[in-house]
Formats: structure tokens, C-alpha cells, sequence
């Protein structure tokens, strides 16, 4: 926990949010289990990402995009465990986040030594506001309408801002009753998940709003589609040059870590940015 409010600290001062750089330890190769190859995989690019500056990387092993299906914890714990212990090795200065909503996953990321837990279903699942209190770990609540296999077929707001921080709060509450220490909460409105694109839009103009719980907020725009429905698909793969807009709005609007795929790209962004922003606050004294 300390390394992480050390670093969030340092993104107070220096105005510029931490980077979490996505690395899916999926099954995506042909070879049966194909275990040592995405192991492999997922090693060199959470290195790739390190080195090019990611101060968190989160390491999933179920897709939660639109119409995925669930994984077992055993197969998450299965694919996630190799990859956690070979980076604490590897990786001693880059904090280790695992994006999952399975307490027992929870349990063996933390004994693995991960530093962060990254549940997009906000500790609803059997068991894991438990499991995160026992590892001592801080935790990311995100806020999800519905389920992953079904989110995007009908999403339903009367005021999606409102809906979705009053949900926020209620799940700190639920935490903090539950004796989770309030340094141990990080924030995330879920962009993407069962949110049309007027919504994730309406998210992202009121992220100020979010702020206001005070907590830090992580925020993931990085490839979602309403990037490729509001601007030209160039490459549709990777929608960079939107996904980088998206990222530095969300950093102007107090965002404390952005979660992204493309952290180098990422990284010069924010320079640039930075470089103005910072220039902007000087400017605030004369
Ligand atoms: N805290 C946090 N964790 C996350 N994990 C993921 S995985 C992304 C799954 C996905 C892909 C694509 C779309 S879509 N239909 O908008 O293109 C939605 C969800 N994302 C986030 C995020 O934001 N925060």
C-alpha cells in the first residue's frame, strides 16, 4: 500500500497520473494449453511496458470485453500465478496489479505478490470483499452495469453520472463498514462497460464528479469503442491516436492512473502535456 500512495503522492505533485499498462495472460495460442508461450508473452511485453515507463501493470487473465465469456478461477490463478512471480523478480520497481473478480484468484495473487487488486465488479463477488481484506491489498472498484456476456445489448441510465457515482459510494460504504481502510480504496467509472457511447461521453465530461468521493480514480479508455464511433477508424486494431485524447482529457479532469495498452505512446502524450499543464499552473500565479 505504501508504494502505491508513494507514487500517487508523487502524481499529486507533479500533476501527471501513473500509467497501468494492460498485459492479458489469455489463451490465444494454438498449441492445446499453450501455457509457457503466453507466460513468455505476457513477461516480455509487461517488460516492454516497464521500460517504457508503466509505473503499475495489470495482468488479466479473463477478457471481460463485451460478449466474453467467464473463466475459472482455477484457470485464472493457472495462468496469472507463473507470470506475478517471474515480474516480482524481473519487474522489482513496477507495481503488480491483477484484474480479476474471483476472491480465490484475490488470495493467490496476493500471496504471489501482487501489490493491487483491479475488480471491475467493485467486491460483489462470493467472497472477495473478504478475500481483499485479508491480503492488506488496495483495491480498484469499478462500476459495472450487468454482466460482461450481456452489458452492451441494452444499457439504461435516468442519470448515468449520478447512477454510477451513487453506486461508487455505496460500495466504499460497503467496504469501509466492512473495516477496508479508507487508503486502501481506488475508483473507476467503468467506461465501456454497459455504457452506450452517450454515456461513456456523459462519464467523461463529469469526471470531476468522481473526485468529489475522494478517492484516487483510475480511468480506461484505452481502444474502447466508443473511440471508433465518434472518430475515424484508422487502424481500427488500435484507435491510438483517439484512445491518446481520451487519455489526456481524462488526465486534465484529475484522473490519478490511466489504464492503457499503448504506454509509449502514452508516456510522450503526457510529456507533452505535462510540459503545458505544469506551465499552465505556474501561469495561475502571476
Ligand atoms: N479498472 C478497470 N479495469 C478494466 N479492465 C478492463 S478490460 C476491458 C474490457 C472491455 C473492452 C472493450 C469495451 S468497449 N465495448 O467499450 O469497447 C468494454 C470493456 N477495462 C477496465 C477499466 O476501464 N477499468
Amino acid at each position: 500500500v505504501e508504494r502505491l500512495h508513494t507514487l500517487l503522492r508523487d502524481a499529486e505533485q507533479t500533476g501527471r497520473p501513473l500509467v497501468m499498462g494492460i498485459v492479458n495472460v489469455t489463451d490465444d495460442s494454438f498449441s492445446g494449453d499453450g501455457l509457457k508461450g503466453d507466460t513468455a508473452a505476457a513477461i516480455a511485453q509487461a517488460k516492454a511496458q516497464a521500460a517504457a515507463g508503466a509505473d503499475i501493470i495489470d495482468l488479466g487473465a479473463e477478457s471481460t470485453r463485451p460478449g466474453a465469456a467467464p473463466v475459472s478461477f482455477q484457470q485464472e490463478i493457472h495462468r496469472l500465478v507463473p507470470v506475478i512471480e517471474a515480474l516480482r523478480h524481473d519487474l522489482p520497481q513496477t507495481l503488480l496489479s491483477v484484474d480479476t473478480r474471483n476472491a480465490g484468484t484475490m488470495r493467490a495473487a496476493a500471496v504471489a505478490g501482487a501489490h493491487l487488486i483491479n475488480d471491475i465488479s467493485a467486491l460483489e463477488g462470493e467472497g472477495s470483499l473478504d478475500a481483499v481484506l485479508r491480503t492488506g491489498l488496495p483495491v480498484v472498484l469499478m462500476h459495472m452495469q450487468g454482466q460482461p456476456g450481456s452489458m452492451q445489448q441494452a444499457p439504461q441510465y435516468a442519470d448515468v453520472t449520478a447512477e454510477v457515482r451513487d453506486y461508487l459510494a455505496g460500495r466504499i460504504a460497503a467496504c469501509r463498514a466492512a473495516g477496508l481502510p479508507r487508503d486502501r480504496i481506488l475508483i473507476d467509472p467503468g467506461i465501456g462497460f454497459g455504457k452506450t457511447v452517450d454515456h461513456n461521453l456523459a462519464l467523461l465530461q463529469r469526471l470531476q464528479a468522481f473526485r468529489l468521493l475522494g478517492y484516487p480514480l483510475l480511468v480506461g479508455v484505452s481502444r474502447k469503442s466508443f473511440i471508433g464511433a465518434i472518430a475515424r477508424e484508422a487502424d481500427a486494431q488500435r484507435r491510438l491516436p483517439g484512445s491518446i485524447a481520451a487519455a489526456l482529457w481524462a488526465a486534465q479532469q484529475g484522473a490519478k492512473i490511466l489504464r492503457v495498452h499503448d504506454v509509449p505512446e502514452t508516456m510522450q502524450a503526457l510529456d507533452v502535456w505535462q510540459a503545458m499543464s505544469r506551465g499552465g499552473l505556474e501561469a495561475e500565479k502571476f
